[in-house]
């Protein structure tokens, strides 16, 4: 059966990255997507915005939204401290089981629960199910439509308090719009615009964080 561009991206990683080295996973998937075969990952430019804000926040419960090949998880995770963690959700099965084995590849497998599911039904079940008791840090980058629905599913299931911090990636291209447009204009969010490109691509792109102010 052919190979998906998903499994060509892990095995170049399986073959060229060093074992347990976050960096060197990065550096091999952006060498493999920017060389051989385009992918959505975040990429190395958009990816020093994401480092920044990581590290800027310094979270003790991450999540993301949208794994995809598992890159933004093991560039968030390698920042996180002792004790910290990130959930990540992934649509996706087969996005899945191939970001699945990135990570443990990375060996961030520790700070990292994978969950598979769609967004919309996972969120609600992360205070009771998943014990999360507020989010310090969540990175959308899942699917545009979904940027305005499960942030305000975020605020109805009371899992923001005031400090916490929303990156949303694609902000330009393909674009979110409605997102920008809500995010904006609602006075419980503070946005900051962040310039970019589009990985691996010289399309303008940015980044938006919204703080939330409770
Ligand atoms: C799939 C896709 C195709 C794009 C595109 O127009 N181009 C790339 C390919 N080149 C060749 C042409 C120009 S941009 C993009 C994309 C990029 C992200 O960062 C995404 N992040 C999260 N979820 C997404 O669905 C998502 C899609
Ligand atoms: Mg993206």
């Amino acid at each position: 059966m052919n190979q998906t561009k998903e499994q060509r991206i892990l095995n170049f990683v399986l073959q060229n990255a060093v074992r347990g080295d976050p960096c060197s996973v990065l550096d091999t998937i952006d060498k493999y997507c920017s060389q051989k075969e385009w992918a959505m990952n975040v990429g190395d430019e958009k990816g020093l915005i994401l480092d920044k804000t990581v590290e800027e926040v310094n979270p003790s419960v991450a999540l993301e939204l949208g794994t995809y090949c598992g890159y933004s998880a093991v560039r968030i995770a390698r920042l996180l401290k002792a004790g910290a963690y990130l959930l990540t959700v992934e649509f996706n099965p087969e996005f899945a089981a191939i970001a699945k084995q990135m990570i443990e590849f990375a060996g961030v497998q520790d700070k990292v629960k994978l969950l598979e599911g769609p967004s919309e039904e996972i969120i609600p079940q992360l205070k009771k199910k998943y014990e999360v008791d507020t989010l310090d840090f969540v990175f959308l980058d899942h699917w545009k439509d979904r940027y305005t629905p499960d942030t305000i599913l975020l605020q109805e299931c009371n899992l923001l308090r005031k400090g916490s911090v929303l990156l949303a990636d694609n902000i330009i291209f393909p674009g979110a719009p409605e997102f920008l447009n809500y995010i904006r204009n609602n006075p419980h969010f503070q946005c900051t615009n962040y310039p970019s490109h589009l990985e691996y691509m010289k399309v303008g792109d940015a980044m938006e964080k919204a703080v939330f102010l409770g």
